[in-house]
């Protein structure tokens, strides 16, 4: 049986887990495809580096058109990283014919329809489903498991890097920067973290689960994207004591095709099930006109979760090779992209104050949420003995995010007012 020969662009994390999973389960693998499947070259920065898997070195290559190059190479599996010079590699590719796998976010979410038009004009395959939430087969059920829903909020734990550190800094009191470093080390962070805890490697996740669940052109630059590093143990501590963790949380919501999403530090009510979504997992929670309410878990990074879904691709793609049906990943066309306004997009939230402890100034601080027409669902507070401050946590009802921008200006210029130390959306 001739194997069919698929080129490696990168032998890191993924691609140790590509090749781990690509020999380990040759014989599944062949059974499900009815064709061997070979790695034939491996393109790596640096030859001579001691690696963790043993690989035949004649198969290394450090020249990019040794992969991309040779006819003989079916499949570009990419799995190194990297923006504008990748996205050069796989358009090349594919205008040589070859079918590409990419666990590469930022690559599809800033460039997903430039390459996914460039394989059309090729009958070629592309599929990224390890691009989001690692092992978790999440494109696949929002492209083919809900194709005949309309989905209207999707809601996800999607770095595993940040999730991680919430889950130390809230189960065990761990520092943020110890917590970041152990992650480093277990290969779950980006190569520069500050995209997984400004929440940029989330926003681009949301990006494309948003643009595949509701069919529309969503662009990076439509999502707000806020991270971790400014959340604090005594946010946590203050959360957990009434009944929150704090996760952050992509939020894309749909109505009549009036579309948000952003990237947040979210107050998650305990009782809901991405509230016990803990460590480097992910979750996913899709929320359907027709199925109702579903959640998707799994490891959503590290190297063989993240290599299954890559491998589950090459199946995808060998299958298709073998019924001559490549080249139909395309996306219906797009609808209209409506973004919603600040007036549109309403959630709860949850307000910790520093203010003076004195008489009147919740009644001042209650006037303002009233003038701006923000109803209050409950309030607490905190004095501090050893000063004359007082903390105060306030958790409103659904509030539109134009008032909500007008309450927190007004409490800017209040000498009352000592800080507003948090704001957090709250969810569940
Ligand atoms: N790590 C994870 O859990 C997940 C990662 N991803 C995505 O998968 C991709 C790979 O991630 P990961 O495996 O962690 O990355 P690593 O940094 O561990 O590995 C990158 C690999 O690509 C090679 N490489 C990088 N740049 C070049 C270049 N310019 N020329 C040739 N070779 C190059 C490196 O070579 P050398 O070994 O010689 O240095 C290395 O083998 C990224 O897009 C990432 O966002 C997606 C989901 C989860
Ligand atoms: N850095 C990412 C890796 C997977 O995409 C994460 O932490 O989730």
């Amino acid at each position: 049986m001739k194997p069919i020969k698929v080129g490696l662009l990168g032998l890191g994390t993924v691609g140790t887990g590509v090749v781990r999973i690509v020999e380990g389960h040759q014989e599944d693998l062949q059974r499900q495809t009815g064709s061997a499947i070979e790695i034939a070259k491996i393109l790596v920065q640096d030859k001579s580096k001691l690696r963790n898997i043993s690989v035949d070195v004649d198969k290394l290559t450090e020249n990019v058109w040794d992969v991309i190059g040779d006819s003989e190479i079916d499949i570009v599996v990419e799995v190194m990283g990297g923006v504008e010079a990748t996205k050069a590699h796989i358009l090349t590719a594919l205008g040589n014919g070859k079918h590409i796998i990419t666990a590469n976010k930022d690559l599809m979410a800033m460039h997903g329809a430039e390459i996914l038009a460039k394989a059309a004009e090729n009958n070629c395959d592309v599929f990224y489903e390890a691009s989001v939430a690692g092992g978790i087969p999440i494109i696949r059920a929002l492209v083919e498991g809900f194709s005949s829903d309309r989905i209207t909020k999707i809601m996800g734990i999607v770095n595993g890097t940040t999730n991680y550190i919430l889950t130390k800094m809230s189960q065990e009191g761990a520092a943020y920067a110890d917590v970041l470093k152990e992650a480093q080390e277990l290969g779950y962070a980006e190569a520069d973290p500050t995209s997984d805890v400004e929440g940029l490697d989330a926003a681009r996740k949301m990006t494309i689960l948003s643009t595949l669940g509701f069919h529309a052109n969503v662009a990076l630059s439509d999502v707000e994207a806020k991270g971790i590093s400014k959340v604090t143990k005594e946010d946590i501590q203050y959360g957990k004591k009434l009944g929150y963790e704090v996760k952050l949380l992509g939020i894309a919501e749909n109505h009549d095709g009036h579309i948000s999403v952003s990237v947040q530090p979210t107050m998650v009510k305990n009782s809901h099930p991405l509230a016990s979504v803990n460590g480097v997992f992910n979750a996913v929670y899709v929320t359907g006109e027709a199925v109702g309410e579903t959640m998707f878990y799994g490891a959503g990074a590290g190297e063989l979760p993240t290599a299954t879904s890559v491998v589950a691709d090459l199946v995808a793609v060998v299958r298709n090779l073998k019924l001559g049906i490549n080249g139909r990943t395309v996306q219906a066309p797009y609808k209209e992209k409506k973004l919603k306004t600040d007036e549109q997009i309403a959630s709860k939230n949850f307000i910790l104050l520093h203010v003076e402890d004195k008489a009147g100034v919740l009644a001042q601080i209650t006037q303002i949420f009233a003038e701006h027409e923000v109803s209050l669902e409950s309030v607490f507070q905190h004095p501090n003995k050893s000063n004359p401050k007082a903390e105060i946590i306030i958790i409103t009802h659904d509030a539109n995010q134009a008032s909500m921008k007008n309450v927190l200006n007004q409490f800017e210029s209040m000498d009352v007012i000592h800080a507003i130390k948090s704001v957090y959306r709250v969810e569940g």
